[in-house]
């Protein structure tokens, strides 16, 4: 159980996401969710919910401390001042500030412990860009938010877990041809240190244990079809197992995701997005959820998109949310694994 609400960001109102809201609440005493609020324009939301002819009640409220209250009987709305029309299925870049700003708030709602953590509803990159917001994504934005809020270097690392598969990319949105560029030991060093660490801090896992992928075919084929294991990174996996942690690798990513090979480990560290995210989706697509590691505040994710494709039909599945909503509450609660 958490004393505090969580806060939940709108994501693209074009999107998905306030079906995922709408139904989640409507569920909310049947899985014992915890209480949350969502930063949206009230109006947009209640134009949602009469197109899709949902009944859903909804209260605006001014602060924090009045969701826990209202949660019981209506789907508490912190509004913001930007404003949104409901156009599903056809994002504007017209709508990027006030999606910036759900997430501003989101964040330092859970900064100041107003909110036990933030889950984030999907953004779509393409309308922010053209908005001139410069994060690939959520991830890199909440690091920057996180750096600015502390002082301190901040390096935010993507997890996602499922039920039977926890997955981190070391690069996360950057092209294919940009991978074995930005690949350094110090990239990789730090993100299986803060991946070990919130696993320990975060999930509760003892001593986590960690297999890391290679980045070639056939984990390069000792040096016949790439170089990056042997010269990159089993060395800094040689020097982590000198520290004590409990690493197998670098392994063939063909074959570290098969169910045998799963229950030997806790977390797979991949070399690059789709390495990691293709296993955590193809297994568990509904129910796995995008967790952000490294900073100083708790932030899950559904591990799906804004799906445009669906938005306002009614079709949208709420389970990765839900699942976001619960592994945050764990995660402040101190008894996630
Ligand atoms: N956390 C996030 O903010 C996040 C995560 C992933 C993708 N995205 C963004 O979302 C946009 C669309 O990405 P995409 O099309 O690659 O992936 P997507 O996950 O939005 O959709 C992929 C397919 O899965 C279906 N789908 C997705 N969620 C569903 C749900 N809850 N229930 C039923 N079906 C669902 C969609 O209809 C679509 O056919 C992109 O701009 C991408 O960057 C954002
Ligand atoms: N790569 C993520 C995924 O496909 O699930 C997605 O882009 C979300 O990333 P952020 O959480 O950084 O927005």
């Amino acid at each position: 159980m958490i004393d505090r609400p969580l806060a939940v960001s709108c994501g693209d109102p074009a999107g998905i996401g306030p079906e995922l809201l709408f139904r989640a609440f409507g569920r909310r005493e049947a899985l014992g969710l915890p209480a949350f609020a969502v930063l949206c324009d009230p109006d947009f939301l209640q134009a949602r919910a009469d197109r899709m002819g949902v009944d859903v009640p909804m209260q605006r409220i001014d602060d924090w401390t009045k969701v826990e209250t209202t949660f019981a009987r209506a789907l508490p709305v912190l509004p913001l001042k930007a404003r949104f029309d409901d156009c599903p299925g056809e994002p504007l870049s017209a709508h990027a500030t006030g999606i910036v700003e759900s997430i501003d708030r989101g964040v330092a709602a859970s900064l100041s412990g107003e909110a036990a953590a933030l889950v984030t509803l999907p953004i779509a990159k393409a309308p922010l860009y053209e908005a001139g917001f410069a994060f690939p994504g959520h991830t890199e934005y909440l690091g920057a938010l996180a750096e600015r809020a502390t002082g301190a270097q901040v390096q935010p690392v993507m997890m996602l877990a499922g039920p039977s598969l926890r997955a981190v990319p070391v690069t996360i949105h950057i092209p294919l041809s940009a991978v074995p560029g930005a690949l350094t030991a110090e990239l990789l060093e730090q993100t299986i240190r803060i991946t070990e660490r919130d696993l320990r801090v975060r999930f509760g896992l003892s001593r986590p244990r960690i297999a890391v992928s290679g980045i070639n075919p056939h984990a390069g084929e000792s040096g016949k079809m790439g170089h990056e294991e042997i010269d990159l990174i089993a060395p800094v996996l040689h020097a982590l197992r000198q520290e004590g942690l409990d690493i197998a690798g670098p392994l063939p990513a063909d074959t570290m995701f098969h169910e045998r090979a799963r229950a030997g480990y806790d977390v797979a560290i991949c070399m690059y997005h789709d390495q990691a995210l293709i296993a955590a989706k193809a297994l568990a697509f509904d129910e796995t959820v995008n967790v952000t590691l490294g900073l100083p505040f708790i932030r899950t994710s559904p591990d799906h998109g804004t799906a445009f494709d669906i938005a306002g039909t009614g079709i949208a599945r709420e389970d990765s949310f839900v699942a976001a909503l619960i592994m945050a509450a764990e995660m402040a609660a101190g008894s996630a694994s």
